[in-house]
């Protein structure tokens, strides 16, 4: 999927949601618990419930691998019934030598179709490169996470200027590929950093996680994250994918982030 076509996307739904497919077998329904994949059953549930009211879904890998090779099959087929016009996240966090990156840009872009991967920038260009060889699948690249261990490095100043290692991440990226194949993670949590962050890549869609579960709020999100395209995609997962009434938690997230757009959005 092209930046203009998620752009599109919306503009069509005025919505910048991302569902988080965070399906924790614990923590799902008693009721899916007896279908063949109760994982499957409930996020095809979700799916159906919450299309109209987001541009993405995040699958994180890791609810899936933890169960093995079945969990890899339920990944593909929740992948399937995604519709084709929803951008699709795995939220992996890979990087690696430049020989491995390879074996993952193909697991995650070939044999799985996703349009995007999360990618750690610890390891430097040669990790994140085959990733972008392949066209129209983007790279969104860990810059400021939401946690609060986020404090440990990204914060750290790299220099006399003080620079912080988070600003080097947004900088020397943008060497690498342009704001059509790469994106960035920053926490909603870290809102007070978004001006800074958009004086650095004012152009670049961000990855934003953390409203909801974690206490990020949308509304500075929007105000200070919000660009000329919108420029924004905000997860949520437990705040959704576990609440009550998924649709609902959904239609009021793109409730209000059609407000945002109508206040925030100036093209
Ligand atoms: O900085 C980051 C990077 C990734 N995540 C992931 O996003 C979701 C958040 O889930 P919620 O239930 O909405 O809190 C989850 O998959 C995280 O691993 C993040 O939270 N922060």
């Amino acid at each position: 999927m092209t930046k203009e076509e998620l752009y599109q996307q919306i503009l069509q739904k005025q919505s910048y949601l991302c569902v988080g497919l965070d399906s924790d077998i614990e923590k799902i329904p008693a009721r899916f618990k007896s279908e063949t994949d109760p994982v499957l059953a409930f996020n095809k549930y979700i799916i159906d419930q919450t299309a109209d009211f987001c541009v993405g879904y995040k699958i994180n890998t890791a609810f899936y691998e933890s169960n093995g090779a079945a969990g890899w099959e339920t990944m593909q087929k929740t992948l399937a019934h995604i519709p084709q016009n929803i951008f699709t996240i795995a939220d992996a966090k890979r990087g690696d030598i430049g020989n491995t990156v390879h074996q993952y840009a193909k697991a995650f872009f070939k044999t799985l179709d996703f349009n995007s991967i999360t990618v750690a920038p610890y390891m430097g260009k040669d990790s994140v490169s085959p990733f972008l060889e392949y066209a129209q699948k983007w790279v969104i690249l860990l810059a400021l996470t939401s946690n609060p261990s986020s404090q440990d490095f990204q914060f750290l100043s790299i220099n006399q200027d003080k620079k912080t290692l988070f600003e080097e991440v947004l900088t020397r990226s943008q060497e690498w590929t342009n704001d059509e194949a790469m994106m960035y993670v920053v926490g909603a949590t870290q809102a007070s950093m978004l001006q800074k962050i958009r004086s650095l890549a004012p152009k670049h869609f961000l990855l934003v996680p953390g409203v909801g579960a974690q206490g990020g709020s949308l509304q500075e999100v929007s105000k200070y994250g919000m660009n000329s395209q919108i420029g924004l995609l905000v997860n949520s997962s437990r705040g959704i994918i576990f609440s009550e009434n998924p649709k609902e938690s959904a239609r009021k997230l793109q409730q209000e982030m059609q407000q945002h757009i109508e206040e925030y959005h100036k093209k």
